[in-house]
Formats: structure tokens, C-alpha cells, sequence
């Protein structure tokens, strides 16, 4: 089964389209650790298993860890019931023979079922990742950020935006071949969501394509296509302040 299959087999079976963010803020921890970090997962992972669509851990607050980290990420990662899709955020994107190395840590040693990757090195650079079929690769396109203004809305001779064409490349050839990505598109810029879709009126994977907000309700959405779902993403600095339930 694909990522995007599993994907909308999830959203199906617990009929919910929310992504929970795993991103273990040291703020937010009991102590500065890795181990507080996995815990911080942990428990975010037990109070919403039951509600959720897909996981996305962000690498980077493992990272920040070290070697610690890295086990932590792992150990986040088999607290996830196997049934739940997980989209491993790391950014990732280089030359070809790095993009290699990159879909190979996110793929075969995290096994992760889908990443989120930059297009700025262009198609050979996003190949590692898209040649596998049975893997999701969510391509970043217009971020939540202010700053997503300074390149990725620039105007083309075209008179179309930047991000634009990244949509429109990345699906209409990229990821042509196993229709296996999907768009990071922040639920900030509703205008951007609407010109995307306008400007990619078929799907260009098997599933919802993405997008973030950093909005104060702490919501991302996804958008759809057609009869696939539409995937409403949580931050989890919305979720992991909420007192846990009592039974
Ligand atoms: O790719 C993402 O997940 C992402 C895209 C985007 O446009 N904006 C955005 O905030 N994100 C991620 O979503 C999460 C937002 O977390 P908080 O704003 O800290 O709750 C972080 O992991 C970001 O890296």
C-alpha cells in the first residue's frame, strides 16, 4: 500500500483528517533532554492515537539532541501504531547523490512513509526521494511564514508566482510518473491555496496534498481534490497545552 493509500485509508477509518505535529519544543519539556523529548511525544501520541490521521515528528527538535535525539526520533517513531501514516518533517532537498542519502535515512533507516523536501535544487535533486512509489513526498510550496513572500511569491515574466510553478512542475512532472506528492501550502495565504488549486485542478498524488498555517487557531489544512480527503492539520503547540482527559 502506498503512503497516500494508507493515508486515505486512515482518514477513512477513524473518519478524522487531523495530522498531529510532533515538535518537542525544549519549552515545553519537563527538563531540557532527549529523554523528555520522546516523553513529551509519548504522551502526545497516547492522548490522540485514537483521533488521529497521520503523525508529523519534526527532525529538527530531535536533532538539536544529538546522537540522544536521533534515538529519541526513533523511539517517537515505534510509539506510533503501525497503522497511522507518518510524515517525517525534515525539509530535506540537496544535489541528486546527497537527495540519495537524505531519502535513504528518512525511508529505509527512520521508515518514515512520507517527507517533506524543498524543490529549490530542482527535479534530479527530488528524484531520490519521488522514484519510490510506495513512499509520499510533500513538496514545500507556499509556507506559512511572512518571510514565504521573499522568494517563493515572486513573480515570474509569466506573471504568475513562484510557487505557481513549483505546483505545477512538481505535479505536472516530477512526481508525474507515481503520482506519490504532495503540496506544503500555509492555510495563512488562502488566496495562495486558491491559485494553486486553480492552477493544479488534478490531483498530482494519490492523496490530499498538504498545507500549514502557523494561524492562532493552530490549525494547518490540507487541501483535496476530488474525492480524496482533505486533511486538517493541528500544530502541536494547540494540542500539547491541553490538560490530558480524564477517563
Ligand atoms: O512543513 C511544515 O510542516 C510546515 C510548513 C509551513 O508552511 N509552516 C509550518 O509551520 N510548518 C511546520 O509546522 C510546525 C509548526 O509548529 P508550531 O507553529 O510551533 O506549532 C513546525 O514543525 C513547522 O516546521
Amino acid at each position: 500500500m502506498s503512503f497516500f493509500e494508507k493515508l486515505t485509508q486512515r482518514a477513512h477509518d477513524v473518519n478524522s483528517l487531523l495530522c498531529v505535529g510532533l515538535d518537542p519544543h525544549k519549552a515545553e519539556l519537563e527538563e531540557d533532554s532527549a529523554e523528555a523529548a520522546f516523553k513529551f511525544c509519548q504522551r502526545l501520541i497516547e492522548e490522540t492515537k485514537d483521533l488521529v490521521a497521520a503523525y508529523k515528528p519534526n527532525a529538527a527538535f530531535f536533532e538539536a539532541y544529538g546522537v540522544e535525539g536521533w534515538a529519541a526520533l526513533q523511539r517517537t517513531l515505534a510509539a506510533i501504531p503501525e497503522e497511522i501514516p507518518i510524515v517525517l518533517d525534515a525539509k530535506r532537498g540537496d544535489i541528486g547523490s546527497t537527495s540519495e542519502a537524505y531519502a535513504s535515512s528518512a525511508f529505509q533507516t527512520l521508515k518514515c512513509d512520507s517527507v517533506t523536501v524543498s524543490p529549490y535544487l530542482g527535479g534530479d535533486g527530488l528524484q531520490p526521494f519521488l522514484k519510490d512509489p510506495s513512499r509520499g513526498v510533500w513538496v514545500l510550496c507556499k509556507t506559512s511564514n511572512p518571510g514565504s513572500q521573499d522568494i517563493q511569491a515572486l513573480q515570474l515574466p509569466s506573471g504568475e508566482p513562484l510557487y505557481v510553478h513549483v505546483a505545477k512542475v512538481c505535479c505536472l512532472q516530477w512526481a508525474k510518473e507515481h503520482s506519490n506528492a504532495g503540496l506544503v501550502v500555509g492555510a495563512t495565504d488562502v488566496e495562495a491555496m486558491r491559485v494553486i488549486r486553480e492552477a493544479v485542478p488534478e490531483p498530482c498524488h494519490g492523496g490530499p496534498s498538504a498545507c500549514e498555517s502557523n494561524s492562532p487557531a493552530s490549525q494547518h489544512c490540507h487541501s483535496s481534490r476530488k474525492n480524496r480527503p482533505t486533511i486538517i492539520l493541528e500544530h502541536h503547540t494547540g494540542l500539547s497545552k491541553q490538560e490530558p482527559c480524564n477517563p
